[in-house]
């Protein structure tokens, strides 16, 4: 590794493709052991950062190092520490998991042993499955295949785009858990997806970007602290009048089938106490008042919806 403390470190980026502007002077750094989640709606230069940062896609300004190397510069060197999976990894279908891996291996600059491969699709969860032709593996299985394709040369950093789409329960779960033991020897990961629910398990960090810009940079714990509240009422009897009570006392509430629900702003005081004085005074009977923080998809939303609104003002 280059002398640096940092596994991926990215230095005002900018990339114009035919005179538009798709990413704007982004920076950022990923320390070893660290997974970021790299977020944003659609369009909003996900795919083309992901691409520059494995060499797929030069930058129109800026500088990528990839484990202290230069990925422009010293390309060779920086994509020895990289495992991508850009979009659906492409497989031969009618070869097995095997010879597909095989395949990659024989195009490897260090020498990959069959029992290397075999250890990385079991690791993946594909024992049992490694001389079944690809055209019979489930999507899950598939998603698991690209893991083992990025994974068996060793890399210190993997690279991935969107790579939970259309995977059931199970396999999420499988992912998040490859993914976990990826980091456990200070490897490190830039994932990017729309699954903000599945990403909230896995990263530590995250950036956010909108129309090519960075709006957050920073840990998850930190955005969500700074994010709003939610509280959640339930009460025993008339919610349509709760609702008007606390309503007609400033309180902004939105009907959630059973409940209530009222969000309120990370520096306000809690109101709960005020909330459960004002509806049993109006005989209404509470059965649960809880406070929760917002998800990372609420704070996510709330994030582009006001960098939206600065943008319609400027
Ligand atoms: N080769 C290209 N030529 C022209 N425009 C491009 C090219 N590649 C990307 N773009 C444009 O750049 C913008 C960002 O695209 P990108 O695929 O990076 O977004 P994204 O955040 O990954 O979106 P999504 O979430 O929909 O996958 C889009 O407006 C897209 O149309």
């Amino acid at each position: 590794m280059g002398n640096t403390d940092y596994l991926i470190e990215v230095t005002n980026v900018s990339k114009k493709i035919k005179n538009r502007q798709i990413l704007d002077n982004i920076s950022f750094k990923i320390a070893p052991g660290r997974i970021m989640g790299f977020i944003g709606p659609n369009g909003a230069g996900k795919t083309t950062m992901l691409k520059i940062l494995t060499g797929l896609m030069f930058p129109s300004s800026g500088e990528i190092k990839i484990c202290g190397h230069n990925i422009q510069q010293d390309h060779e060197q920086a994509a020895f520490n990289l495992g991508t999976i850009i979009e659906n990894p492409e497989f031969y279908n009618y070869m097995s998991g095997f010879n597909n891996l095989q395949v990659f291996a024989d195009m490897s600059r260090q020498p990959i042993s069959k029992n290397k491969i075999m250890h990385t699709l079991a690791t993946t969860g594909l024992k049992g499955a490694e001389h079944q032709k690809v055209k019979g593996y489930s999507l899950g299985m598939r998603q698991r295949l690209g893991v083992a394709n990025a994974t068996i040369h060793q890399p210190k950093v993997l690279i991935l785009d969107e790579p939970m789409n259309g995977l059931d329960p199970e396999g999420m779960k499988d992912f998040r858990n490859l993914m976990k033991n990826f980091i456990r020897n200070g490897n490190s990961i830039i994932i990017s997806s729309h699954l903000l629910s599945e990403l909230q398990e896995i990263v530590n960090d995250i950036i956010i970007v909108n129309h090519g810009r960075q709006i957050y940079t920073g840990t998850m714990a930190d955005f969500l602290s700074k994010s709003n509240n939610l509280i959640s009422i339930e009460v025993d009897g008339d919610v349509l009048l709760a609702e008007k009570i606390l309503q007609q006392n400033g309180y902004q509430i939105t009907n959630q089938l059973n409940s209530l629900e009222i969000t309120i702003n990370q520096n306000d005081h809690d109101p709960r106490a005020k909330i459960a004085k004002l509806l049993v005074e109006n005989n209404i009977p509470l059965i649960g008042l809880k406070l929760t923080h917002y998800s990372l998809e609420d704070s996510f939303l709330d994030t582009i919806n006001s960098d939206n609104q600065k943008r319609v003002n400027q």
